[in-house]
């Protein structure tokens, strides 16, 4: 029920197209009706033979839709013949059947018009959701493994909800419609023959059903087999030096042929169920059939009381045979809605995830840095596992702190408090003695620049590369920001210069190239404070050279936290701290720590430094 109200909040959020796609399907409904009950008046035409000698009488409206829409057509009809003569009047009929039938059409057209532009905006507003959202989430949220979950989310789910949208609007406002209405007009008909058949069609369809989830299970297990046949394909091929090696041919054949005969005795079984569902589901229609057939038969043969006329039991057989399309359409739909609640739940982890970082509620201005960046007693912990561990230290105006240590020990951990990806656990991190938390945190990021080890391009320009974050930039500056940078050279050299297209995660670029992009988005956004996570990538002497004297360019006077990896880079560095599993063990700067060679000492020694 939650699920429909959900599928139903979606899809009403668009009220205009909901209601005349309702509205068009009931007009189907009753254009698909009275498409196939105009056959009786016109069967009872051709077949009978008593043409009338005088005019007819019109009838006189008694209460009863049913009979007097039914009377009245035949009153019509009656008059036309009388008037026109049978050859006309049979063309009459075939014309207001046509025309019923075309209006049937026409208005299931255009429900299905207005329902795909329904669905459709369905999907791009939960797609914004998602993708909106995305951009909020917290940082644990974008792991590896996480990222290709939420790709399927805002992919396989959200197609489920677009089918669900059509399910919803069909399950509650066609199908039953079409129901009710067919079921009212075979009672009218003839009550007992109803009875009758909604004794065998449950019968028939029960088989059928129990043959189609049957059919469905094998498929699946089928399906499941054909996995590991190919399993044992690729782990065959992935380790043939092993198995040549250790003799095991004779084994892994065995094991391959028992699970390729499973999947043959399972592909098989689905073949037969499949082929004979077809011929038992035509021998139980025409069971069902040839029961309406025989007690319909006996009854228009009685002629008790005139309850069943030959034409209306023809019309009967025709209406109810259109009767098992709502009533499978609901069916599925049902079904449908059982998948959409599971995709509907896994949406909604994502859009109701806490934000963790938020805005202050009384935010206070920032206006840059004057003093110092301050860490103070910070802890953090990623869930259970602490990995900062009361950590102090401070970075004056225009100065440089670098952050060294073995791998695992908290460098990047400490740098992302800063810009708050994550806030501390406890202690707190200040700009000029104000809790960072207390600003606003696009105030707080718009002042600080990241350049990260690995460069983050965008599939696209150059110039729009540089300019990300920052698309007020004119061409000028952006060029300034790239000679900085030393990269304007190279851009030049590029076939369409800045409007070059750098190809996905800007593959069409050197490693070097790649960085001093970053450096120029850097400097084009000219931040006070600098979060330099420094590339250990290797990079030929020239190409390093550049990119260091452009990283130097970049940090002259501004505050700079920086990440180094090659400790050669770090010895002008106003202060270094050293990490060792969360904690400071040393400080000072180059010349000091190898003094007291400690743990420094030794990271230097193992570079071949010292
Ligand atoms: N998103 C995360 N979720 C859980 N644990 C994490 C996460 N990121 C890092 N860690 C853990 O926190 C500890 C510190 O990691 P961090 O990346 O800060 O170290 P680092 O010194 O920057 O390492 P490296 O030099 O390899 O980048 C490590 O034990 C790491 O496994």
């Amino acid at each position: 029920m939650k699920t429909i109200r959900e599928i139903y909040r979606y899809t009403f959020h668009y009220k205009v197209q909901a209601i005349l796609t309702i509205f068009y399907n009931f007009l189907f409904v009753i254009f698909n009706l009275v498409s196939l009950a105009l056959f009786v008046p016109f069967l009872e035409l051709i077949f009978s033979n008593d043409f009338p000698e005088t005019a007819p009488v019109a009838p006189v409206w008694d209460g009863n839709f049913f009979d007097y829409s039914s009377d009245y057509y035949t009153y019509y009809m009656e008059n036309y013949l009388f008037v026109n003569g049978q050859e006309k009047a049979l063309l009459f009929i075939c014309i207001s059947v046509l025309s019923a039938f075309f209006l049937k059409n026409l208005f299931r057209y255009l429900a299905i018009y207005h329902q795909s532009q329904l669905r459709m905006a369905v999907v791009r507003d939960i797609r914004d959701t998602i993708f909106s959202k995305t951009l909020r989430l917290p940082m644990s949220f974008y792991s590896e493994e996480k990222k290709g979950d939420l790709m399927s989310r805002m992919s396989t789910d959200v197609n489920e909800i677009e089918i669900a949208v059509v399910a919803v609007l069909q399950l509650i406002f066609r199908d039953p419609i079409d129901v009710l209405l067919t079921v009212s007009l075979l009672l009218y008909w003839s009550p007992e023959l109803t009875l009758v058949s909604f004794v065998v069609l449950p019968l028939s369809a029960f088989v059928i059903s129990r043959i189609g989830k049957s059919l469905k299970r094998t498929a699946r297990e089928g399906q499941d087999q054909m996995g590991r046949v190919f399993s044992i394909i690729e782990e065959t091929l992935g380790g043939i030096r092993i198995i040549k090696a250790f003799n095991a041919s004779e084994m892994v054949r065995g094991k391959f042929a028992k699970a390729n005969l499973r999947h043959q005795k399972l592909i098989t079984s689905t073949f037969r169920k499949r082929d004979l569902s077809s011929p038992l589901n035509e021998f139980l229609g025409a069971f069902v059939m040839l029961v309406i057939v025989y007690f319909g038969g006996k009854i228009v043969l009685s002629g008790e009381g005139n309850q069943l006329t030959g034409s209306q039991f023809l019309g009967f057989i025709i209406v109810f045979s259109q009767l098992l399309r709502p009533i499978q359409s609901i069916a599925q739909n049902i079904g449908n809605l059982q998948k959409a609640k599971v995709s509907l739940d896994r949406i909604n982890q994502v859009i109701d995830t806490d934000e963790v970082i938020h805005d202050p509620i009384d935010p206070l201005d920032f206006n840059g840095i004057k003093e110092a960046v301050v860490y103070n007693d910070i802890c953090f912990s990623y869930g259970d596992q602490q990995v900062i561990n009361h950590v102090s230290f401070s970075v004056p105006r225009g100065r440089t702190v670098a952050l060294v240590g073995e791998s695992g020990s908290g460098k990047s951990t400490l740098s992302d408090l800063l810009p708050r990806f994550y806030d501390v656990s406890s202690g707190s991190v200040c700009i000029d003695g104000v809790d960072i938390r207390r600003f606003r945190v696009e105030d707080l990021r718009k002042e600080i620049g990241i350049v990260s080890q690995e460069s983050i391009l965008f599939n696209d320009t150059i110039r729009n590369n540089i300019a990300f974050g920052n698309p007020d930039a004119s061409l000028e500056q952006i060029q300034a920001a790239a000679r900085i940078a030393n990269a304007h050279e190279f851009i030049e050299q590029q076939e369409q210069g800045y409007e070059t297209i750098i190809g996905d995660r800007g593959n069409k670029l050197s490693g070097g190239q790649k960085q001093r992009i970053s450096i120029a988005r850097a400097i084009l956004k000219d931040p006070q404070i600098l979060i330099l996570d420094e590339a250990t990538s290797a990079l030929d002497t020239e190409s390093e050279k550049l990119v260091q004297d452009a990283l130097e360019k970049l940090m002259s006077n501004r505050t700079s936290i920086v990440i180094a990896h090659r400790l050669s880079t770090v010895r002008h560095a106003d202060e270094i701290i050293v990490l060792q599993k969360g904690e400071v063990v040393e400080r000072g700067n180059h010349d000091e720590l190898i003094a007291k060679k400690g743990l420094y000492q030794r990271l230097c020694s193992l570079q071949g430094l010292s």
